[in-house]
Order: structure tokens, then sequence, then C-alpha cells
């Protein structure tokens, strides 16, 4: 394992396919790609071209027949399972579509889960979620369920979760697709903010052309490859 200070994620030569009854069905073929520290890339694409397998990849929960993946240097395919649960839990935070909380625990003990897995303590965690909360304006709502709380704000405590280990790498998969146009952008911001001014890396696949606006650039992805990549102007 090579030891790196930065979390560039790089892509050579990665091929992936499924096996469907008899047939094997191809989905990347020797694709190559960089994302650099601090980026916020947007990946659209059709429906089955391999945009959650993409960030399944980057994060180390489904791996790749051909290739390799590194991330600040750290090759995925080289470590061993519990070597890669330790890897993710210290490097990469997911964001999903539906939010995914635990339904009997407050957004609060929620965003705690994943600091869990840490050495911090009980009066350390709770300083880290109390302000975590604060940066996702959700203070106020720390003590609620999940079923007590609006769509953007079940997102909002989705990404507090995600960001409470205070990983480099944000994998969002559809954050908006169930959300309102307001709370949506409401949340594309929060985004943003997490990439401007803490510098995290954003992956984010999105079916939505107008929530690409807030990204860095855009990566359109069909038949396996990258055909084409727009640079963004910041919304
Ligand atoms: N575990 C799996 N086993 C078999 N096939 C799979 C598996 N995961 C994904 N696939 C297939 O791989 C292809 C790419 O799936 P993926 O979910 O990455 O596409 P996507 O671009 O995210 O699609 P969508 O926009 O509909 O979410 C699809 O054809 C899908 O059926």
């Amino acid at each position: 394992m090579t030891i790196s200070n930065n979390s560039t994620i790089e892509l050579r030569g990665v091929s992936k396919s499924y096996q469907r009854g008899k047939s094997k069905v191809p989905i990347f073929d020797e694709l190559t790609m960089t994302i650099e520290d601090g980026d916020f890339v947007a990946i659209m694409g059709p429906s089955g071209s391999g945009k959650s397998t993409i960030l399944n990849l980057i994060g180390g929960i489904d791996t790749i027949d051909a290739g390799a993946i590194s991330v600040g240097g750290t090759v995925l395919g080289n470590m061993n399972e519990s070597a890669l649960t330790r890897w993710r839990s210290n490097h990469v935070g997911f964001v999903f579509q539906f939010y995914n909380l635990m339904p009997m625990l407050s957004a609060a003990e929620n965003v705690e889960l994943p600091l869990l897995l840490t050495s911090l303590s009980r009066s350390e965690r709770k300083k880290r979620v109390e302000t975590i909360l604060e940066i996702v304006g959700l203070t106020e709502r720390a003590r609620h369920l999940p079923s007590e709380l609006s769509g953007g704000q079940q997102q909002r405590v989705g990404i507090a979760r995600a960001v409470a280990a205070d990983p480099q790498i944000l994998l969002c998969d559809e954050p908006t697709g169930d959300l309102d146009r307001k709370s949506a952008n409401e949340i594309l911001e929060l985004l943003q903010l997490l990439n401007t001014k803490l510098n995290k890396t954003i992956i984010m696949v999105t079916h939505d052309e107008s929530s690409t606006a807030y990204a860095k650039r855009t990566l359109f992805l069909d038949k396996g490859r990258f055909i084409q990549q727009e640079m963004n102007q910041c919304a």
C-alpha cells in the first residue's frame, strides 16, 4: 500500500461486467479517468449505463474484473475485506436517493452511527455530531426521528452522516432524486458548500440536468464510456 496525503481517484483500464443468466453483460471496458481532490463531478447518462456501478467501484463495495482503481495511491483491489471496510469508513461517505436512515434512531443518533466505528470518545462524538448538525442547519431537529422530518431535512441528515467521520470523498447517488425543486436546490447548495469550504471531493450521479450546474464538471456516460465532458459555470 502506498502512503499518500492526497485522495486522488484513479481508474486505469477498468473493465467490469455482470453475469446475467449464462451471458456476461459488459458495463465498462478499459475505462480510465482521474478525479482530483476537491473536484465536484456530476455524472449523467442513460438508465443502466453504469452510473451507480462507478460509485460502488470507487467506494470499494463492488469489484472490478480488470484494471486498477486507486485512491491516494492505495489500490483498492489489494486490500482484503476487513482492510477495505476500515479504509471505506475513513475515506468515503455515501449519500443515497432515499436517505437510508435508521427509522428508530433520531437525527443525531443517525449521524453518530459511523462514529461508533472510530476511536472517538462519547463526548467527542457528541461534539462532532453537534458541529455537523449545525453545518447542515438541523440543530433544532437533532432529537427528531426521520419520520418527523421532511425529505430535504432527511437528506441533510444523510449528508451529515456521510461526512461525520470526515472522509475526503462523498459519493452521492441521485441525492435530490426524491425532492422537490426548492429542497433539491438547498441540498445541492449544501453539497457545494462542503466542496468549496471543506474541499470535499464529490461525485454525484444525477438524472437532473439543472443539478449539474452546482458541480465543477459533468461527465456523460454511455455504453461503458465517458462520451463527453462539460466544464460548468458553478451555480
Ligand atoms: N449486482 C448486479 N448484478 C447484475 N447486474 C447488475 C448488478 N448491478 C448492476 N447491474 C446491471 O449493470 C448495469 C448498470 O447498472 P447501474 O445501476 O450502474 O446503472 P445506472 O446508470 O446507475 O442506472 P439507473 O440510472 O437506472 O440507476 C444495468 O444493466 C444493471 O442491470
